[in-house]
């Protein structure tokens, strides 16, 4: 392979919440750099996973889920950002789910802009029995959109993974990488210990918190090996606190030593953390405030 053949380019990983974006994404860069969760639009941020192999570099962008039927202010941001995200990429991965064509796919689909190649990713095929109805669900998806190409993956499983990237690597231009070798974000440690908290906070109490919750790392110090983090779970109500912080304060107790494990295996070094909880009502609809809280 001549270094003038060598691809490198930007990929948006688009679709509404839950059909495996952030599944797909850890599975390409081998990586755990975005949050899952049974929960919807978990994925708030902006996370670029880098993948590096002999021929390319994939910049994965992640977009946040996408949801219409709450018209807040922090849907409209998340909706400007999938805009944005999508029509500055070499190539759009949409992903969907392979059981069938499914209207709330409508509104992503809509967005996705006519100049960039798209690749319709037929995510959880490992849930399909029916072989010769997916042939058809295969056919209607072809009849809405002239794809650049149909492939019908596991991300979990990592079935076709590998089809899919070679799908994606043919969209790359031409150019040397931009990032080195063994990057695998363009995000700090400061950026990644706040997703470990949202993530451990998920885990834990995705059945019972809304997604109005926000984490702000409002200190990140570090003395030799060792870090030293504090951080704020803001909610949107004084019940959610209580929730947060569970009885005795043994949830919050819990989502900390879980974060910190995570983190300290991530940075390779002891951590110090400190979690406060605040009520700051109607974040969520104030967008000076989401700014404060990074969703560009
Ligand atoms: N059976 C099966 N489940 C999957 C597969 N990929 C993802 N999932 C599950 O689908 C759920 C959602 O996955 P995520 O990766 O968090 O979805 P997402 O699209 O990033 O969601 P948002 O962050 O809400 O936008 C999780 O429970 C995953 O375990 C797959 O290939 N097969």
């Amino acid at each position: 392979m001549s270094a003038k053949e060598f691809r490198t380019g930007t990929v948006a990983i688009v679709g509404r919440p839950n059909v495996g974006k952030s599944t797909l994404l850890n599975k390409f860069v081998g990586m755990h750099v975005a949050i899952t969760s049974r929960k919807a639009q978990t994925t708030r941020h902006r996370i670029h996973g880098i993948l590096t192999d002999a021929q390319s570099q994939f910049i994965f962008v992640d977009t946040p889920g996408f949801q219409k039927q709450h018209a807040s202010g922090l849907n409209r941001v998340l909706n400007r950002t999938v805009t944005q995200v999508a029509s500055e990429v070499d190539v759009i991965v949409f992903v969907v789910e392979a059981w069938k064509p499914d209207e709330r796919d409508e509104p992503v689909l809509s967005l996705l802009p006519d100049e960039v190649p798209v690749i319709l990713a037929l995510n959880k095929v490992d849930r399909i029995r029916d072989k010769a109805k997916f042939a058809q669900v295969l056919a209607e998806w072809n009849a809405r959109r002239d794809f650049a190409a149909l492939v019908p993956v596991s991300a979990e499983k990592g079935t076709q993974v590998k089809a899919l990237l070679d799908e994606i690597r043919r969209f790359l231009p031409v150019a040397p990488p931009v990032y080195e070798a063994d990057e695998f974000t363009d995000k700090s440690e400061r950026f990644m210990a706040g997703e470990f908290v949202r993530e451990r906070l998920f885990r834990l109490l995705g059945e019972e918190l809304p997604y109005s919750t926000a984490v702000v790392i409002e200190n990140f110090e570090q003395e030799g090996n060792l870090r030293r983090i504090a951080a704020t779970i803001y909610v949107d109500k004084p019940n959610q606190k209580a929730i947060v912080i569970g009885e005795g304060g043994q949830s919050l107790k819990r989502i900390g030593t879980e974060a910190r494990h995570a983190m300290e295996g991530m940075f390779g070094g002891k951590v110090h953390l400190e979690l406060w909880v605040r009520v700051k009502s109607g974040w969520a609809d104030n967008e000076a405030m989401l700014r404060q809280f990074g969703y560009e």
